[in-house]
């Protein structure tokens, strides 16, 4: 049988690291064994579900590369993906259910069933549904009907049993049904309960692994309870732990946590994401920037951590320096392009950045280097002191070791470190500040072929005027 895994979002909000997390865990899942994966957008709740997030929840998958096989776009065999438009299918289901005698309409109001709760708190019970609708016959009913009351429909949670699952990431759990009240599958408006229509179209689209956050965890036996009613493939699950934000609560759509769509408008790389968050509550071995097929290769179910993990954003810049240095120059240079096109001269774009890489955390980044090699940087404050305390004879060093190795920066700080027989930060640091203007930065053996010789000599000889008169 092969892994069929699922992403079911609610377009209730942009995405944060944690939907996407759990998107990456079970595109990773599925690939790791040629299965497949599946996108349903659980959009029942017609008041917070916008067609916006749907689009942008999209945008985000696919530019994380995470494609599915069966969804919007795609369709598939189980079209439509959107549960807003699967109504008849759910209405279908209920109709066996109640045919069966496993599913009953309630016609409890939400103050009767407040009072209730109330009442067993105030005797110390875990409150749950009284059962006071379960044995209402055909005249209870229609009293109830009579006065215009619109009934929720319950499940019969069978009286004594256990329901138990093996975990993917947990292990065995166990629960009682005794502790389960009968609970709502359709709303009095109509419209299906949340975990209802998520199990009936986990079992319809042959989904066998469910990879969610354990938010959902005490949703799981219920779940089970009906899709056994309905005698439907039950999939295993796996409950993953939460990524908790800085303040130590999980990251969620409602407390404005940080979006996907944020993160890469900010500049950072898919592969940034990707490698960061696989590595997020699962150890790797390696420890090298892998694309998604490499991360689905190394992925284990069993390796999911069952402890909360906490979001870093050291962790995510660490993996963000690692794209910049190894994903190739094209990538890099389409990246920055925005704020460095025009300053960058088409030949000297792979020199470029090859030379800028290793300095750059953000696009903006790359505009000073741009600057520093084709244009007229200015110098930066720390800067200035350096040059002013230099000998105006260290520069005539320098403008004669430049005619003589050109934009070559080892045989021009040789030849500098001869004549004036100055080394390490007294070579380095003024030949720095002349030339580029900063006092840390790129290799400059990588940075004075593309500033060029005549830059270069300009920019010695405005050192040579800053600097003191001695000699
Ligand atoms: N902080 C989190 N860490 C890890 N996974 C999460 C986190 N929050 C949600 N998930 C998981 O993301 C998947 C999609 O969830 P869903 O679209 O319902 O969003 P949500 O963030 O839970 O929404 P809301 O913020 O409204 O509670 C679910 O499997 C859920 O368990
Ligand atoms: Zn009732």
């Amino acid at each position: 049988m092969t892994t069929k895994t699922r992403f079911a979002p609610s377009p209730t909000g942009l995405i944060h690291l944690g939907n996407l997390r759990t998107a990456l865990f079970s595109w990773l899942a599925a690939h790791k064994l040629g299965g497949k994966f599946v996108l349903r957008i659980e959009d029942t709740d017609a008041e917070r579900s916008r067609l916006e997030y749907v689009t942008a929840l999209m945008a985000d998958l696919h530019w994380l590369g995470l494609d599915w096989q069966e969804g919007p776009e795609v369709e598939g065999p189980q079209a439509p993906y959107f549960q807003s438009r699967r109504d008849a299918i759910y209405q279908g289901f209920y109709a066996v259910l109640e045919a069966q005698g496993n599913a009953y309409p309630c016609y409890c109001t939400p103050e009767e069933l407040a009072l209730s709760r109330k009442l067993q708190l105030s005797q110390g019970r875990a409150p749950r549904y009284a059962g006071t609708c379960r044995h209402l016959d055909a005249n209870g009913r229609a009293a109830h009907e009579a006065v215009g009351r619109q009934p929720t429909l319950r499940f019969r949670v069978p009286d004594d049993e256990e329901i138990g699952f093996d975990d993917a990431v947990r292990g065995p759990q166990r629960f009682a049904s005794a502790d389960i009240g009968d609970f709502i599958i359709r709303r009095a408006d109509g419209s299906p309960a949340f975990f209802f229509c998520n199990a009936v179209d986990d079992a319809l689209m042959g989904i066998t692994l469910v990879l969610r956050g354990e938010d959902h965890l005490s949703n799981t036996p219920r779940q089970i309870l009906i899709l056994q009613a309905l005698n439907l493939p039950v999939p295993q699950y796996g409950h993953m732990a939460l990524i908790v934000g800085e303040d130590g609560q999980p990251l969620s759509k409602r407390n404005g946590s940080r979006t996907v769509e944020e993160l890469r408008a900010s500049g950072f790389f898919p592969e940034a994401l990707n490698n960061y968050l696989t590595r997020l509550g699962h150890p790797l071995e390696s420890e090298a920037l892998l694309g998604l097929e490499a991360l689905a290769a190394q992925f284990k179910v069993e390796r999911l951590s069952r402890s909360p993990a906490r979001f870093d954003a050291q962790q995510l810049a660490f993996w963000q320096h690692q794209a910049l240095l190894n994903l190739p120059w094209q990538r890099v240079w389409d990246w920055m392009a925005p704020e460095v096109d025009g300053l960058v001269p088409e030949s000297a774009r792979e020199a470029f950045v090859a030379a800028v890489r290793p300095n750059l955390s953000i696009p903006e980044d790359a505009a000073l280097w741009a600057a520093v090699c084709f244009g007229e940087p200015a110098i930066a404050p720390d800067a200035e002191g350096i040059l002013q305390s230099t000998s105006k004879g260290f520069w005539q060093f320098a403008l004669s070791g430049l005619a003589d190795s050109g934009t070559d920066f080892k045989a021009l700080a040789k030849s500098v470190s001869a004549l004036s027989g100055q080394k390490g930060k007294a070579l380095f640091l003024p030949l720095r500040v002349a030339l580029t203007g900063q006092t840390h930065g790129p290799e400059l053996a990588a940075l004075l072929p593309l500033i060029g010789g005549e830059r270069a000599a300009a920019r010695l000889h405005t050192a040579l005027e800053m600097a003191h008169a001695d000699l």
